[in-house]
């Protein structure tokens, strides 16, 4: 009898850059004029390209012509899929009202609430993937999106299968994040408890559904208690889900111990913390996810505890948090060089904090956010001479190319 053939994946061979891995094992994973051979959608070999086995037979060769080459970012915190948009808020806000007083007048993420749910799914769908379609120009290959404006069972579906359907349309990875328990939508005003009860018994329909990777919250005096998203995340663990929460970002409300109690992937904001909350951190393996772009855009003053984290060996991630109302930005370099200016992180910090670590965000460590043997071979060809390039600039980046599962994806974009 015969045995049939095995036949290996095609096999590719890149070189002609420097390759920032991203590999903790130096700074910047740094490998000056590397190579990179891809075996279909993964990572088969990496290294100089003077070291390159001997006699390696190749399908295919491509010559990157010089750059810098990095892993695909990844964008572990966003708020993709909304209709409308908030810039009389944010005119109110030059004015002098808080966030917390739009809020608790009814407007913020209400509004964006009442725009969404009035929102086509086609109009809803148009608007996300364009918002995703600059994510990925700018070398972001994997997105995490939230849902939480649409605060009904049936409306935070819609909003999780036009995140799904991101995944499907664009070279990107996709995670689902169901955020339910955003703000209180307004057939359940005054009663908090009965909508965190709705939302644990939605949670397995959208799961069975294939809607949803993670569950998040928000735990805020202007949103819900530490009591409350205790019942969700319980709920939500009893499913098999993993959880992030939206935490300490306007007051210390003790958010991120109770996250930590559940394991979480990430705590995500931070300003408010405290030295209890970074030990919790480090003692979960949580990662801490700082968002410059929403302390930019609220003015905030209260600055996250860096140093605390970093002397914690807490892993720190960055992302966007793109949404209406407090971080209408797509752009992760930008954010990289906020929070080098804003937060002190260093050049290497911000980078790995939308690679590596964001990876982590996201439980996907494993798969992603390095350049190494084993990953998928997501990567972004930067027209720079050193990674630390990616952070210096601000109002305009360096051209990026785009290769995603070992695949090209100018064309997408075309
Ligand atoms: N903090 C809560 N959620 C969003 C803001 C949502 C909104 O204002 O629409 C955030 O991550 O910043
Ligand atoms: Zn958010």
């Amino acid at each position: 009898m015969n045995t049939p053939a095995v036949r290996r994946p095609n096999r590719a061979l890149w070189r002609g850059a420097h390759l920032a891995t991203l590999s903790p094992d130096s700074p910047w994973g740094w490998i000056p004029d590397g190579a990179i051979v891809t075996e279909g959608e993964r990572i088969a070999w990496v290294g100089p390209a003077a070291a390159l086995p001997a006699g390696l037979a190749v399908d295919a060769e491509q010559d990157w012509g010089g750059g810098v080459v990095t892993p695909g970012l990844i964008d572990c915190h966003t708020h993709l899929v909304y209709g409308g948009n908030r810039a009389r808020e944010f005119e109110l806000r030059l004015q002098g009202a808080s966030y917390e007083e739009i809020a608790r007048a009814g407007g913020g993420i209400r509004s964006t609430v009442q725009a969404t749910r009035s929102a086509s799914d086609a109009a809803l769908l148009d608007a996300t993937l364009a918002r995703a379609r600059v994510l990925l120009r700018e070398g972001v290959t994997t997105v995490e999106i939230k849902s939480g404006y649409g605060l009904s069972q049936a409306d935070e579906a819609r909003c999780l299968r036009v995140a799904r359907a991101v995944g499907e349309r664009l070279p990107m990875t996709v995670r689902t994040t169901a955020l339910g328990a955003h703000a209180l939508p307004p057939e359940f005003a005054g009663r908090a408890d009965d909508y965190i009860d709705a939302l644990c018994d939605w949670l397995p329909g959208w799961q069975a559904e294939g809607l949803v990777d993670a569950v998040d919250g928000f735990c805020e005096a202007i949103a819900f208690s530490p009591a409350q998203i205790d019942r969700l995340f319980s709920r939500a663990r009893a499913l098999g889900l993993p959880v992030k929460l939206h935490a300490e970002q306007l007051s210390d409300s003790g958010g991120t111990a109770l996250a930590c109690r559940h394991q979480a992937l990430s705590c995500d904001h931070l300003e408010h913390l405290d030295a209890a909350g970074v030990q919790a951190l480090a003692t979960a393996g949580t990662v801490a996810v700082l968002l410059p772009g929403a302390y930019y855009f609220l003015r905030d003053t209260q600055l996250p505890p860096v140093a605390a984290l970093r002397a914690a060996g807490v892993p720190i991630a960055l992302a966007t948090d793109h949404n209406p109302g407090t971080s209408p930005t797509l752009s992760p370099l930008l954010m990289m060089n906020m929070a080098c200016t804003l937060f002190r992180l260093t050049p290497e910090e911000a980078l790995a904090g939308f690679t590596r670590h964001a990876a982590q965000a996201l439980g996907l460590h494993a798969h992603l956010g390095q350049l190494t043997p084993g990953r998928q071979a997501d990567w972004a060809h930067w027209a720079v001479d050193h990674p630390n390039e990616l952070a210096y600039r601000f109002g305009h980046a360096p051209v990026c190319r785009v290769v995603r599962a070992g695949q090209p994806v100018q064309e997408v974009l075309a």
